[in-house]
């Protein structure tokens, strides 16, 4: 298990992405690109056509999450664009497994979000269906928000789950990670990490993701 440092550009410059996308683009291993609709969350951010053109733009794949309310009918169509992972939202998908499928089948990876307080047991039957699984470690909706500690069970339990059954899924955290809580998230068994504010928050971005990086593998990661 190699710790895995996925930059969110929620908190970068929206009028200057491809550059603050290559500031982190030898550091970090892919781009988080954070979908909101206004809808599913009370924020809004940027939508396909943006994700079309950053893709071009960008020397690592994007990891497209999907805060929105109809999943089922775009997901597939951020896989067609060229995103290497989209992740939709338990709480919002209608056909969960037709859509992993749908994502999978249009090319990209296919991940499965879940809000901190959705209980990770309903779902434990779509570890198969998935190569990511997301365990939201604050309310979705905002960056720079305080991590939420009470999540760090749930990552562990889905760990647990994850090694019993022999699966490749990978296991990532979202929300308020930074330097101060990465080692909690990797001691849990996360091993994919995004960060928004503590990587684009900093003086120096690409510093921030080798810092990030060297703590969670130091913590097990
Ligand atoms: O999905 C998200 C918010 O809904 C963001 O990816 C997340 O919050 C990253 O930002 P930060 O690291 O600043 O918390
Ligand atoms: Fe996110």
């Amino acid at each position: 298990m190699a710790a895995k440092i996925f930059p969110s550009i929620l908190s970068a410059d929206f009028a200057r992405l491809a550059e603050e996308v290559a500031l982190i683009s030898d550091d970090a291993d892919w781009v988080h690109v954070d979908v909101m609709d206004n809808h599913f969350v009370p924020n809004l951010t940027l939508g396909l056509p943006v994700v079309e053109s950053l893709v071009k733009h960008s020397a690592l794949p994007l990891d497209c999450h999907l805060m929105i309310e109809d999943p089922d009918r775009w997901a597939p169509a951020y896989a067609e664009v060229g995103a290497g992972s989209v992740t939709i939202h338990a709480e919002a998908a209608k056909a969960p497994i037709r859509t992993l499928r749908a994502i999978r089948a249009a090319g990209a990876r296919a991940g499965l979000g879940i809000n901190p307080a959705t209980p990770l047991e309903p779902y434990e039957e779509l570890l198969g269906e998935i190569d990511m699984l997301l365990l939201m470690t604050v309310e979705p909706g905002f960056g720079g928000q305080k991590f939420l500690d009470l999540v760090l069970p749930k990552v562990r339990r889905a760990r647990q789950l994850i090694k019993s059954r022999d699966l490749a899924v990978w296991l990532q955290v979202d929300g308020g990670v930074s330097a101060e809580t990465i080692e909690r998230c990797a001691e849990a068994g996360a091993d994919v990490f995004v960060a928004g504010n503590a990587v684009y928050g900093a003086d120096d971005p690409a510093e921030a993701v080798r810092l990030l990086r060297a703590k969670a593998e130091a913590a097990g990661a």
